[in-house]
């Protein structure tokens, strides 16, 4: 039986490559219970294959995921039942509105008819999609998509939030709801992760965080050790290598 000393997930050895490219290379993270975890690195690192293959969407080359003890891919449907998953891309059903997604994958996760009303009306308010009654997901903006992926993570009351950059193309007052939603869930108990390139919000919400970089994780830990004594962005920028361009070439421009 899971316990609650186990950590919320634990990464050892993964691994998966694309064709010859290695994407993630022997990822070993623990995310201890509890925690607002943030998992940072520059474009490509590797953060959407490592969390895909976290949650029992991607299938490993190598190595093993467990949430609360138990493992992804061999206990995938209890694995499942614990966490609420934003993965990038959000593929959800297209034709149906909100409000229709989250009664029919709250039903099929087998919570009560009344249950699934109460949550939906609930969410679709607090995520300001009321008003999109009669929209279909598929008209849905980017943010929209978002806020609905993250009612759909959130509808069953998992015990672990995994999220693939919740806030990209979302406004700033629904932001604003959702960094309330996911500290509100962080202080009652629940476990996140959340994948981001914003530092400053990494630093504002999260108290661990890892560093990937070409598949590979290069710090991880409490912020405060991982931050050191400048910014997270620093820290950052120093792990994966200091390249910033922009200065030199492209004279074309500036001529
Ligand atoms: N389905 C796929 N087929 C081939 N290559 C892939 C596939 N998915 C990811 N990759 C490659 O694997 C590497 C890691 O990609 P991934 O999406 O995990 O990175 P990321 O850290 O989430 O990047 P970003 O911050 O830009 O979203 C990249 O080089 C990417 O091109």
């Amino acid at each position: 039986m899971p316990t609650h000393q186990e950590p919320a997930l634990r990464t050892t050895g993964l691994r998966k490559a694309f064709g010859e490219h290695v994407a993630v290379d022997d990822i070993d993270l623990t995310v201890p219970a509890g925690s607002f975890y943030g998992l940072v690195g520059p474009n490509g690192a590797g953060k959407t294959t490592t969390l895909a293959m976290a949650v029992g969407l991607l299938r490993p080359d190598a190595g093993s995921a467990e949430i609360f003890g138990v493992d992804v891919w061999r206990d995938t449907v209890r694995a499942k039942g614990l966490i609420g998953v934003l993965p990038d891309g959000n593929a959800m059903p297209e034709r149906l509105t909100g409000r229709e997604v989250l009664t029919y994958l709250g039903l099929l996760r087998g919570l009560q008819p009344d249950v699934v009303a109460e949550r939906t009306e609930e969410l679709l308010q607090i995520l300001e999609l009321d008003s999109a009654e009669r929209t279909l997901v598929i008209e849905y903006s980017t943010g929209m998509r978002k806020k609905i992926g993250l009612a759909v993570a959130l509808l069953h009351a998992p015990r672990l939030l995994v999220l693939d950059e919740p806030f990209e193309a979302v406004d700033p007052v629904s932001a604003a709801t959702i960094r309330t939603i996911l500290r509100r869930f962080a202080a009652n108990g629940g476990s996140v992760i959340i994948s981001s390139h914003v530092m400053a919000l990494v630093e504002q919400l999260c108290d661990h965080v890892g560093v990937i970089s070409d598949g590979r994780v290069v710090a991880a830990g409490p912020l405060a050790d991982v931050r050191g004594s400048g910014t997270l962005e620093d820290a950052f920028i120093d792990l994966v290598g200091a390249r910033a361009g922009g200065t030199e070439g492209l004279a074309w421009l500036t001529s």
